[in-house]
């Protein structure tokens, strides 16, 4: 989807919401985040995908000034990041940082919104996040679900222009995750800008409008889920054969990257599923039943992210 379309309008939402240019930070000899650059436009939903310490949090955290660049600079509506959250235009959902604990649930949110510029009513707050039932609740009696829900209760404080979430559904209920998604979808069609960082790539596949994967801090792969999968270049190919299935002669198929035979079933990966299965009726065999499909964005994340491996290797 162009970025654009999903804007209201207002001059101050026209802008561009995040802009890194060639920003690197590195830990020690880990290079967390190496030479990136990304625009983000208003509006926008946007995944972020990557394997556990491709530097997804710390991009975040470089996108919220709780870390500053080695080399390159992080823009936020124009300004750093800092003077972008002083001016309410934020609203952040991390993994970490504990909530205070001996303060209610409704405490918590009436304090965030007294900080907040451009506060949202408490009551409004709570009961978009799901909260309400739970008001009176300390914070240090919730569940690991409930605890994400006060989070994000504190993301949406205020009228902020971005909201920038790190792995928000960990520990969420399917119906508290649908609940979530659906409150972020609103949050987007009012011209909002949504970056969020997950392992849960079903959820960047129905929600973001695009998708970035990070991979050892550089940009690996940026667009639609669509995209992402078409640059995977692989698709799936299933089967079923009758008798005993001689595996080793699967296995040396032309294009393969995967297999994997349960029972009479056999699924792999191709990189030129005309061939392979052209091959397969070389062999003699009667595949059927047999399915030609495009990957899922998950198997696309893993063969990209296999294929860049391999290349560094
Ligand atoms: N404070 C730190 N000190 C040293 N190394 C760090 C620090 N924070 C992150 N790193 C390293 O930087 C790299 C990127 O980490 P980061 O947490 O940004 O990745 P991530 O994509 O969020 O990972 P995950 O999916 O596991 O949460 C990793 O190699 C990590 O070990």
């Amino acid at each position: 989807m162009d970025a654009m379309t999903k804007t209201t309008g207002a001059p101050a939402r026209q802008e561009v919401a995040v802009a890194f240019d060639r920003v690197s930070k590195t830990y020690g000899n880990v290079h967390a985040v190496d030479r990136l650059s990304l625009t983000l436009h208003p509006g926008e939903t946007v995944a972020l995908l990557g394997p556990n310490g491709a530097g997804k949090s710390t991009t975040l955290d470089l996108l919220l000034g709780l870390r500053q660049p080695d080399s390159g600079t992080v823009q936020v509506f124009g300004t750093g990041p800092r003077e972008a959250i002083v001016a309410g235009r934020v609203g952040a959902m991390l993994q970490s940082g504990g909530l205070m604990d001996e303060v209610t649930v409704a405490e918590l949110v009436t304090l965030a919104c007294a900080l907040h510029p451009r506060p949202h009513p408490v009551s409004d707050v709570l009961a978009r996040a799901g909260v309400t039932p739970i008001a009176d609740r300390k914070v240090n009696k919730l569940s690991g679900g409930q605890e994400q829900r006060v989070r994000f209760a504190l993301a949406t404080a205020g009228d902020s222009d971005l909201i920038v979430l790190d792995e928000p559904t960990t520990g969420m209920d399917v119906t508290a995750r649908q609940a979530f998604w659906a409150t972020m979808r609103d949050q987007a069609d009012q011209g909002r800008t949504v970056l969020f960082a997950t392992h849960y790539l079903e959820e960047a596949d129905a929600i973001a409008d695009r998708v970035l994967v990070l991979h050892r801090g550089r940009l690996l792969a940026d667009g639609t889920a669509a995209e992402i999968k078409a640059k995977a270049g692989a698709r799936r190919v299933s089967f079923d054969l009758e008798g005993a299935i001689d595996e080793p002669a699967l296995r040396a198929l032309p294009f393969l990257t995967a297999l994997t035979v349960s029972g009479q079933t056999v699924r792999m990966q191709s990189t030129d599923a005309d061939a392979t299965v052209h091959a397969l009726y070389g062999l003699g065999l009667y595949p059927r039943n047999l399915e030609v499909a495009g990957l899922g964005l998950e198997q696309a994340f893993v063969a990209l992210t296999a294929a860049e491996e391999a290349k560094q290797s």
